[in-house]
């Protein structure tokens, strides 16, 4: 299954869950049903809470917009759902184009300011002081609707038309997570929901934005942001329940220095996602940490070391034909790297970091006796065909 339609699946679920839960609404007890709202607004207020202290903004206005029809809705309780459903859908509209700029800094007071402005609109069009309906006698022998209704719909279906496009296009969880609340609030729209059915749905969206700040925390502590491997953190956690049987490879890209000062740092960067692409795809047997700057780790576990110094002869010759377009003293050529590896295979389960010394020693034996090479430790005269 492609990435991006991967990172559907559980926001979908959230979604299905909120909407099979609000058929259900008629079988919970009063008492708890009164207590609906409270629960909405604790959770929405945990979620800001959240956002501040992981630095989302966005997911402010996600909040807000989640929030918006509710919230209006309790406002202007005899008016349709309608605008209001779609003033909050282009809010997510517009978080879905935006970057992510913090939680407290200009970008987020011109933004709310901007929905502010939004709002004022809403609450002055559905109040009646401003009215397009003599519009109407041109718009509605056409189309067979007012003017406002067919704006409302096209706006609805551009923004979910785009913010699907873009979720497909961009395999992101966070764009991936506001199509399903988009899809949300259409639902809160079309269906003709009660206000408890609505707070359920609300609830179970405040899960899935809960569950996707955790995620992404999670991806930041243990996921190297450049490369996309593994982190370090990753791999000291992996040491603490080792196999009987693992072995340890350590990978440094040759000269990177002399690459970063002749073709940039940005050109030093591409390198290193190339190399970890490579270690990701060629690594059948091992997992790939990214250890540190040109660094990478790649843990063998319950491997025999046959198995693991093939896999890293391969990737080695993989490494050296890559071939990366640069462009120097304003001409465009082509050049490519190598990689010295050292591999040490662990004889104690709680030796994981000693296993690790190891194979960087051998790692820097690689390097002195010319780079490009492999070599085994412990094992006298195993290197890298060369
Ligand atoms: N572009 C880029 N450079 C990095 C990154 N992390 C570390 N470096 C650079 O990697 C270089 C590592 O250089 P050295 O440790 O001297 O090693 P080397 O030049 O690869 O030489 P040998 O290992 O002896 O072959 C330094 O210049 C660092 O600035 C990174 O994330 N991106």
């Amino acid at each position: 299954m492609p990435d991006a339609i991967k990172a559907l699946v559980l926001p979908f679920l959230f979604l299905l869950i909120g909407i099979l839960a609000s058929t259900q609404a008629s079988n919970i007890p009063t008492v708890w049903l009164q207590t609906f709202p409270v629960v909405v607004a604790a959770v929405f207020i945990v979620l800001l809470g959240l956002s501040w202290r992981f630095n989302k903004g966005r997911l402010i206005l996600v909040v807000f917009a989640l929030s918006y029809p509710a919230l209006m809705l309790e406002v202007f309780p005899n008016l349709e759902a309608s605008s209001f459903v779609t003033v909050a859908l282009l809010v997510l509209f517009i978080t879905s184009l935006v970057k992510e700029k913090g939680f407290a800094n200009r970008f987020s007071f011109n933004r709310l300011l901007f929905i502010g402005m939004l709002v004022l609109w809403n609450v002055a069009e559905v109040k009646g002081w401003i009215s397009f309906e003599k519009l109407d006698q041109f718009v509605l022998p056409m189309l067979d609707k007012t003017l406002k209704s067919t704006v409302l719909v096209v706006i609805e279906v551009a923004a979910i038309g785009v913010i699907l496009i873009r979720a497909l296009s961009f395999n992101d969880r966070f764009l991936a997570s506001v199509l399903a609340s988009s899809v949300a609030l259409v639902v809160m729209h079309y269906l003709p929901l009660t206000m408890n059915q609505m707070l359920l749905i609300l609830v179970t969206q405040g899960g899935l934005w809960a569950w996707f700040l955790l995620s992404e925390s999670h991806r930041m502590a243990y996921r190297d942001e450049l490369t996309g491997l593994a982190s370090r953190r990753a791999l000291n956690e992996d040491f603490m329940a080792l196999p009987k049987h693992y072995a340890i490879a350590m990978v440094d890209v040759d000269h990177f220095k002399k690459f970063n000062d002749t073709y940039g740092h940005d050109m030093g960067d591409e390198v290193l996602r190339r190399v970890a692409k490579i270690l990701a795809e060629g690594c059948y047997y091992g997992s790939v940490y990214r250890y540190g700057g040109e660094e990478f780790s790649i843990l063998y576990r319950g491997k025999k070391v046959a198995e693991a110094q093939d896999e890293l002869e391969s990737i080695r010759s993989w490494i050296e034909e890559e071939k990366i377009e640069v462009i120097h003293r304003d001409s465009k050529k082509y050049v490519s790297v190598t990689a010295s590896f050292g591999l040490a295979v662990g004889s104690d389960q709680n030796e994981g970091f000693e296993t690790l010394k190891k194979a960087d020693e051998s790692l820097y034996q690689a390097k002195r006796k010319g780079r490009n090479r492999l070599i085994i430790h412990g094992v006298r005269g195993k290197s890298a065909t060369k």
